[in-house]
């Protein structure tokens, strides 16, 4: 059998046009995964509600974080595959779950290089069924009708592996070198609480306000809460943070449902009216800088903390292409690549 690894991260739309717009939110959202309600519902929502003023409004965000090569999510994933490509033995390709490159295209470039085993590698660190789940059962759908000969390795989500702790804790630490920030914010994309309660595979685990997510059960391994304050407190303990000098906090809602608490605008808000002057933010759910981290944070959680007095500013980079993410996903590959299948 022949080995090669398929990368995959959210998507973007094509261009800011908003007509490209409105065509990857219609795929992202009708997603069930996403907007997890009954497909008349979500049609109701999304293709009823959402996308007659959303295209628009997005479309002028992209155009305030846009590049000339593309869109940063896009070029910052091709240029982490390129580099883990040029360390790695096997081939690399990247895919996205919404617009281009699609998933099906990804494993059709590694098919036609004679792979027959491919690794999942879903570049979430933490899970949600909104992201590595949607990713899993998509890429397991194209597999069974398009590439039937095809096994996936997946892998799981590493929000509390010791390598992208490590990783994470050096990029905060070098941004931060030198800055006399008083407060980090450990900035994570939100989801409605209600997909918290339905990845939990007790059934009976997440009470989501409650102290489930720092007691110990089978179900964390499917909880994004439950590992976004994981990776939080590894850093925390890594970097010797005191406790009173960070915060957990939820970006980008979308939607009445009732979402994860507290939302990092409002935090931003609080923080400057009481007092705080300088504030530094960091987004662990994203590995890709993208419209959430440069337009959200580094732009608009800007504005509204200059606006009620705050100063200094201060956004870590996500992982992106930096040497030292480069080698560990090298190195995890390899690990895949060249370990013996366990005989029975
Ligand atoms: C119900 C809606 C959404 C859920 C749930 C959701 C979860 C989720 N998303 C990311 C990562 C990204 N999301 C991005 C953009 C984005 N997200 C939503 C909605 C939900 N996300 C929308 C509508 C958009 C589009 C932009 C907008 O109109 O606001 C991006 C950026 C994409 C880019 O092109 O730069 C990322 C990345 C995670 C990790 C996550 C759950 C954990
Ligand atoms: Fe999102
Ligand atoms: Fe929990």
């Amino acid at each position: 059998m022949s080995k090669g690894v398929l990368l995959v991260n959210l998507g973007s739309p094509d261009s800011t046009d908003p007509n490209d717009v409105k065509k990857y939110l219609d795929e992202f959202l009708m997603d069930e995964r996403v907007i997890d309600v009954p497909f008349w519902a979500r049609s109701l929502i999304v293709r009823g509600i959402i996308l007659n003023t959303r295209p628009k409004k997005s479309a002028e965000a992209y155009e305030k974080i846009w590049w000339e090569e593309g869109s940063p999510l896009i070029v910052l994933s091709e240029r982490l595959q390129e580099k883990v490509n040029e360390l790695t033995s096997v081939p690399v390709a990247l895919a996205m779950r919404y617009g281009k490159p699609s998933i099906k295209s990804g494993l059709q470039e590694l098919h036609d290089q004679g792979v027959d085993e491919v690794l999942l590698f879903p570049l979430y660190p933490q899970f949600a069924m909104a992201t590595t789940e949607t990713i899993v059962v998509l890429a397991e759908e194209l597999r069974k009708k398009d590439f039937p000969n095809m096994e996936f390795t997946t892998v799981p989500a590493f929000y509390n592996h010791p390598d992208y702790i490590r990783v994470l804790a050096n990029s905060i630490s070098e941004k931060l070198k030198g800055v006399d920030y008083e407060h980090i914010l450990f900035s994570y994309h939100g989801v409605p609480k209600r997909h918290i309660r339905k990845s939990d595979i007790t059934k009976s685990h997440c009470k989501i306000d409650g102290s489930c997510c720092q007691t110990p059960s089978p179900a964390h391994q499917f909880c994004y809460r439950h590992q976004c304050y994981e990776t939080t407190r590894l850093v925390a303990e890594y970097l010797e943070l005191k406790k009173e000098t960070y915060t957990v906090t939820f970006q980008s809602r979308l939607g009445f449902d009732p979402w994860l608490q507290p939302p990092t605008d409002r935090t931003i808000e609080r923080m400057g009216i009481n007092g705080t002057k300088n504030l530094a933010v960091v987004t662990p759910a994203f590995v890709s800088d993208c419209l959430e981290t440069l337009e959200e944070i580094a732009m608009e959680g800007k504005e509204i903390f200059h606006e009620v007095g705050g100063k200094d500013f201060t956004v870590v980079p996500c992982l992106n292409d930096r040497e030292d993410w480069v080698k560990v996903l090298a190195r995890w590959v390899d690990e895949w690549a060249f370990s013996e299948p366990v005989k029975a």
